[in-house]
């Protein structure tokens, strides 16, 4: 091979070269959380920390984490109790600034807004989710909603993930069961993802759709073992969560975890704000994309279904009008995300799959 031909190659290659952020400790099981404090010794990361947390997540773990590091750091806290997201983040990221680093102990929102105040003053972030309800809890990417729609950001990757079955199994079961039907939704924002790549030439990561789908798949296995507050299911669906969140550091996106079904909960978001958690959005949303692609759509209905998550808009409170409003405005939601969704849906079409899909 001559020398030029080489140095093509070796351009295309560099070219071809990503940055893959993956955490570095992984801590899950009982009493986790009383191994933080060897995990910030083992980090070295310094000598003082915010932690962040929410209003409930705050007694239920939140003060045990103060607790731990008040011998060894200087400890301040920042707790969300609502108010505009970004508004949020922008508090957040100043008590980030006076900080070495960061400590997100909550369900998702507070993880999110903890992982990108740390991005944003660049320290490093631990992810101590109090809740099995998302895969955000190990990714590098940060879901946030604006007037616009949900956008999904950069963030700072978890360098550490310690999360204590026993806090976790002792949340209401409806987090958990979301955060089941937010994986089961790779299967279709895999599909989605595909589909794109076949149709515009997005990109795909074969190890990043294959990782989200096994974990997908794992988990419909063991549907059967998913129970209200079981430590064994908390560890279950911790791992699943771990597993696609690395997925979609792979992938540098949220796309093996986020297509059409996706759009949907966003759009939810913004028409029946407060009624829906995201996990069990997606796992509705799923449920008409799936049968959009042709596949299996009976098989995510019913494994939502043992799982103990909701299968129709009604079970949230929202009403079938607005879930057609949603299915239709979701293609308006980061248009450049080409989903199922986009293939042609009309108020039609949209109103008739809701009327068949979602019979009780
Ligand atoms: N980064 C990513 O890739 C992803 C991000 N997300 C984002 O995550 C958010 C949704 O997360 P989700 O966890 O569903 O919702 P929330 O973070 O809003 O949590 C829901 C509620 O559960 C409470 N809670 C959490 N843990 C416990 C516990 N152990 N015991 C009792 N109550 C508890 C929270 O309390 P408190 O009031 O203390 O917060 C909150 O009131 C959205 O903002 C979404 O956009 C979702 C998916 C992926
Ligand atoms: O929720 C996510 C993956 O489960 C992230 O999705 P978004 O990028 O759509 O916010
Ligand atoms: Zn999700």
């Amino acid at each position: 091979m001559s020398a030029d031909r080489i140095n093509l190659l070796r351009t295309k290659v560099f070219d071809k070269s990503k940055w893959m952020q993956l955490p570095r400790d992984v801590v899950v099981g009982h009493d986790a959380i009383e191994q933080i404090p060897a995990v910030c010794e083992d980090l070295a990361l310094g000598d003082s920390v915010l932690i962040v947390s929410g209003k409930q997540t705050r007694d239920v773990a939140g003060k045990r984490v103060e607790a731990l590091l008040a011998g060894s750091y200087d400890v301040t806290t920042f707790t969300i109790d609502g108010g505009e997201p970004v508004e949020t983040i922008r508090k957040a990221e100043a008590a980030s600034a006076e900080a070495g680093f960061v400590i997100g102990v909550g369900g998702g929102r507070v993880i999110d807004t903890a992982k990108i105040a740390a991005y944003n003053v660049d320290r490093h972030f631990i992810s101590v989710p109090t809740a099995a309800s998302h895969d955000g809890i190990a990714s590098s990417r940060a879901s946030v909603p604006t007037a616009d729609g949900n956008v999904s950001l950069a963030a700072e990757p978890p360098i550490a993930v310690v999360a204590d079955t026993a806090v976790i199994a002792s949340a209401p079961h409806r987090l958990l069961a979301s955060g089941c039907a937010d994986i089961i939704a790779n299967c279709t924002a895999t599909l989605d993802w595909e589909l794109a790549h076949r149709l515009t030439g997005e990109p795909v990561s074969e190890y990043a759709l294959t990782l989200a789908r096994m974990t997908a798949e794992i988990l419909f296995q063991n549907a059967d073992l998913i129970k209200p507050h079981s430590e064994e299911s908390a560890w279950i669906v911790t791992k699943a969560l771990v597993s696609s969140g690395v997925a979609m550091s792979i992938a540098g996106s949220s796309r093996p975890g986020s297509g059409g079904e996706h759009k949907f909960s966003h759009a939810l978001d913004r028409l029946a704000p407060g009624k829906g958690l995201h996990g069990e959005q997606c796992g509705i949303g799923a449920i008409i994309t799936m049968y959009l692609h042709g596949g299996d759509w009976e098989a995510i209905r019913d494994s939502l279904r043992k799982i103990g998550a909701p299968t129709t808009p009604a079970e949230i409170g929202v009403d079938d009008e607005t879930a057609v409003e949603a299915l239709l405005a979701a293609r308006k939601i980061r248009p450049e995300r080409f989903t199922i969704l986009d293939m042609g849906l009309t108020p039609e079409s949209a109103r008739n799959l809701v009327k068949m899909l979602y019979r009780e």
